[in-house]
């Protein structure tokens, strides 16, 4: 089931050594059914809490959070799933192994299927019997990212997962996610501080500042999206003024 999501009014606090810190104020944003939405803003503005609070690791003080699906209709309890900056694999088991857990409801055969045409999603065939030890870092990535989508969530939530890589495993990684989107058919929230990683995948980028959406922008081009396209241009041009400003 595709599952949209709406925040309104989310507040949350921390105590953190004698002061509060409020990372989200009367947040309130849609989260389209089917549509990958990428949040950036300065480091420390909330980005990490807002999926926190999405998923329900932490707990929010006020605010409302609703799914519904592509009809307008009430969805109780989507399946989420987070990918990190790092890969957080079992190191003492293997790709398939690690694959495994998250669909351990399946029988045999379908685990063994699934496995292989996430793999193959992700452009990685043949590492199944391979050890987290074994495998570059952007490989491991590319595990951490199959992970991620083989339950097949309704919602998927990506915390900078490309950030941690050099430019190069980077921007291909980036170019192979733009073009498995449309095959995953998931909505989707980034967290991203790279500008042409938002123009480059999101159909809406936000900007968070004091607790709030501060500027929405619709990416309106086709997808999949090629770095170096020119039409790619205004929007990066528009990101990074917001940044700047
Ligand atoms: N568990 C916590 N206890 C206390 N303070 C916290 C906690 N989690 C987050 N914060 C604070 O909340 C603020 C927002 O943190 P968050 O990790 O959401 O920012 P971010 O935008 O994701 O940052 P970055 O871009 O650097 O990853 C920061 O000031 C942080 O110190």
């Amino acid at each position: 089931m595709v599952t949209g999501v709406t925040l309104k009014g989310i507040c949350k606090s921390f105590q953190s050594r004698g002061r509060v810190v409020s990372p989200l104020k009367d947040f309130s944003l849609n989260l389209e059914p089917g549509k990958l939405t990428a949040v950036l803003g300065k480091s420390g503005c909330g980005k990490t809490t807002l999926l926190k609070v999405i998923s329900g690791l932490e707990e929010r003080d006020a605010g409302e959070i609703s799914f519904f699906d592509e009809a307008g209709r009430p969805v109780s309890s989507p399946k989420l799933s987070l990918v990190f900056q790092d890969p957080r694999l079992l190191p003492w088991k293997t790709v398939e192994e690690n694959l495994s857990l998250a669909i351990r409801h399946l029988p045999e055969e379908e685990r063994k299927q699934r496995i292989r045409e996430v793999l193959e999603l992700v452009r990685l065939p043949e590492v199944e019997a391979l050890y987290p030890s074994e495998l570059s870092g952007g490989m491991a990535q590319r595990v951490g990212l199959a992970r991620g989508i083989i339950a097949k969530p309704d919602l998927l939530l990506l915390d900078e997962p490309f950030s941690a890589l050099d430019f190069m495993t980077r921007s291909r990684l980036q170019m192979d996610f733009s073009k498995i989107q449309d095959e995953l058919g998931m909505t989707m929230v980034l967290i991203t501080h790279d500008v042409n990683e938002a123009v480059l995948l999101s159909d809406k980028t936000v900007f968070l500042e004091e607790g709030k959406v501060k500027q929405e922008v619709n990416i309106a081009l086709p997808k999949p999206r090629r770095f170096g396209d020119q039409n790619l241009l205004p929007f990066q041009q528009t990101l990074f003024n917001f940044f700047l400003t």
